[in-house]
């Protein structure tokens, strides 16, 4: 097979965006993602396959540990929306600097809440992009369904404009809410809260759960999936990736692990797929947790499978 074309870049030229944000929810150690996954050998790796490197660390200097809830709505039991604002702001700037440059975005988590920076970004470069969105879960709780209050399980209400105006924290008043629902797909859910299957429902979202990837196999899935999010043949597409969504046989080090999940094997195919439609331009890699694990079998594990997601995503086994 020939290497994949990417045909939204001139070069192959990456920018590792690293947000190492843990905010969008309770438990620490996710926020050491980035790190363990550059550690990994990640950058050198992508060097190999031909792609420039660069690293952006746009958190840098940011006390994202800080717990400040000056901006959380009363009534409403969203968390720590004040920092999460703040990080995502931050990471959709860069993510918006690198499609710029023409580069490719592969953004480090993280939790799931940063997707709100880069899918933002990435829609308000390229207006017709649709999102493929992998995951046991659907992140479109809006303020007012949300059981946890974690933002993680959040970003895609507060990205279509879910929420009411008067219930958006003021430090998420900058997001674009550009995201409409025909421009996202999920693959991989296993794990919905009622509220969040109701608004799948309502707005005719394309939703494979683990039953259609059973029931029609992965290959077919992602040709439905991204035939359900094209409007014409050569819409860009981004990838919003949450580990969680691959098995936690495979990934075990993650905050909300589900039973039951995608093989590591079609959890990259998923990611060669894209690759081989040359129409990826952006990716991000989230809730790699290496705290929450038994052994280092688990971290090795889990950073490994996140970093082969990236790879296969930038053509590693196309070429
Ligand atoms: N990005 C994630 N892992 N999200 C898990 C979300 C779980 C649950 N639905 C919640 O809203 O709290
Ligand atoms: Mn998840
Ligand atoms: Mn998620």
């Amino acid at each position: 097979m020939e290497a994949p074309h990417y045909k939204f870049l001139n070069e192959r030229k990456v920018s590792l965006v690293l947000a190492p944000f843990s905010g969008g929810q309770k438990k620490q150690g996710v926020e050491k993602g980035p790190q363990y996954m550059l550690k990994h050998g990640l950058e050198s790796n992508l060097n190999e396959l031909g792609w420039e490197t660069k690293l952006l660390d746009p958190l840098q200097g940011l006390d994202v540990e800080l717990q400040d809830d000056s901006d959380d709505i009363k009534g409403s039991n969203i968390k720590n929306s004040k920092s999460v604002g703040v990080a995502t702001q931050l990471i959709h700037n860069s993510v918006k600097e690198t499609l710029n440059d023409n580069r490719f975005p592969l953004t480090l988590g993280g939790d799931h809440s940063i997707a709100m920076g880069t899918v933002s970004a990435v829609v308000e470069k390229y207006p017709n992009a649709g999102v493929l969105w992998i995951d046991a879960h659907a992140d479109i709780n809006t303020v007012d369904s949300t059981e946890s209050g974690n933002l993680h399980g959040c970003p895609v209400s507060f990205l279509m404009g879910l929420n009411p105006e008067e219930k958006i924290p003021s430090s998420l008043k900058w997001l674009p809410k550009n995201l409409k629902p025909n421009k996202i797909a999920y693959i991989g859910l296993r794990d919905l809260d009622d509220a969040e299957k109701k608004i799948l429902k309502d707005l005719n979202i394309s939703a494979f759960s683990m039953y259609h990837v059973d029931r029609y196999g992965i290959n077919k899935v992602i040709e439905m999936a991204i035939e359900s999010i094209s409007t014409s043949e050569n819409d860009p597409i981004m990838c919003s990736y949450d580990v969680d969504a691959v098995d936690p046989l495979y990934v075990p080090a993650t905050g909300t692990p589900v039973r039951g999940g995608l093989t590591l094997r079609e959890g990259l195919f998923i990611v060669e797929r894209l690759a081989e439609t040359g129409r990826l331009v952006a990716l991000d890699v989230v809730e790699c947790n290496p705290d929450l694990s038994h052994n280092d079998i688990h971290v090795v594990d889990t950073i490994s499978a996140g970093c082969a997601i990236a790879r296969c995503a930038l053509g590693e086994t196309l070429l």
